[in-house]
């Protein structure tokens, strides 16, 4: 398969997809054509050497992998236009989009098209996304060329794709969870002293650190916070307070009700 790609769809994601290829060296700029109606917003990476387009089906002439990144209801509209266009002997389609199955986007497409579904997050743009796929009825050759590309901008994992809302949830929604919980310490930071500054490197740097040490260890939470909390000592004092306020609490509620947004729209 030759390496030309088109991300239909410019958008927050869409964007960083394109920013990842060319950042791991995955693909060159000008194997990448990213479409969106008003392409004004993408001149950055037009001047990077990315070819921009507002016309899709330029862009799926010219590629051989088509990642779909627009919203979920404009899925029917966009692909309907595509049907002509795509070649199921030439192209796979790689869905980003929230929600919609492989069915559902087969019968958009209207051909026997390869489909892999993909749940990254924005943080693909760093080379750093969680990414879930799911597929059915793709060749190997499909799956290990998908696979690899994520594999450069982060980690995969392969799922079931009735998990595709979960990991939706958990790691595309998670990034924006993730970024609440230490804009939270960066206020407390400052409450406590510190200019903003240097609260969010603290912060962030703190949190890089944790993270690090389970995927590195591949312990269990509790087991690194039982090194950090001395008895009577102020982490366990801040933690039951913060679990008294609903801390733990709040979280799983807050993943809960995005998935059921998912879920029932
Ligand atoms: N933003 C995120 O962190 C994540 C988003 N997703 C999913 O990815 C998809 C895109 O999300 P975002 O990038 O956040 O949304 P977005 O709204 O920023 O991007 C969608 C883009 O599609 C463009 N568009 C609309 N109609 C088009 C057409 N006919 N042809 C070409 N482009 C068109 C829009 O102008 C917009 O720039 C959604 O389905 C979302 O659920 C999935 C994982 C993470
Ligand atoms: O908020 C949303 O609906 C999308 C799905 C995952 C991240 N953003």
């Amino acid at each position: 398969m030759s390496r030309k790609i088109a991300i239909i769809g410019g958008g927050n994601l869409g964007t960083a997809i394109a920013e990842g290829l060319i950042n791991s060296g995955f693909s060159l700029p000008e194997n990448i054509l990213i479409t969106k109606r008003n392409t004004k917003t993408l001149g950055p990476l037009a001047e990077k050497g990315v070819l921009v387009s507002d016309n899709n089906e330029e862009a799926v002439r010219f590629a051989d992998l088509v990642i779909l990144a627009v919203k979920p209801f404009q899925v029917n509209d966009v692909l309907g236009k595509l049907q002509s266009v795509f070649d199921p002997q030439k192209h796979v389609l790689v869905s980003v989009v929230t929600g919609i199955s492989i069915d559902n986007i087969l019968k958009a497409v209207g051909s026997k098209l390869a489909i892999i579904r993909a749940m990254p997050n924005t943080a693909i743009a760093i080379q750093q996304s969680m990414t879930c796929l799911s597929a059915h009825e793709v060749s190997n050759e499909h799956v290990s060329y998908i696979e690899d590309l994520f594999n450069q901008l982060g980690r995969v994992v392969w799922i079931d794709e009735k998990l595709m809302d979960a990991a939706t949830v958990l790691g595309a929604c998670g990034t924006a969870y993730a970024m609440r919980y230490i804009r939270a310490n960066i206020q407390g930071g400052i409450e406590i002293g510190f200019d903003a500054a240097t609260a969010s490197l603290i912060a962030a740097q703190t949190v890089l650190g944790a993270a690090e040490l389970l995927l590195k260890r591949g312990a269990h939470p509790e087991q690194e916070i039982d090194k950090v909390t001395t008895p009577k000592g102020c982490t366990i004092a801040g933690l039951n307070e913060m679990e008294h306020q609903g801390f733990s609490s709040s979280l799983i509620k807050g993943i809960v009700a995005s998935y059921d947004k998912i879920q029932k729209p």
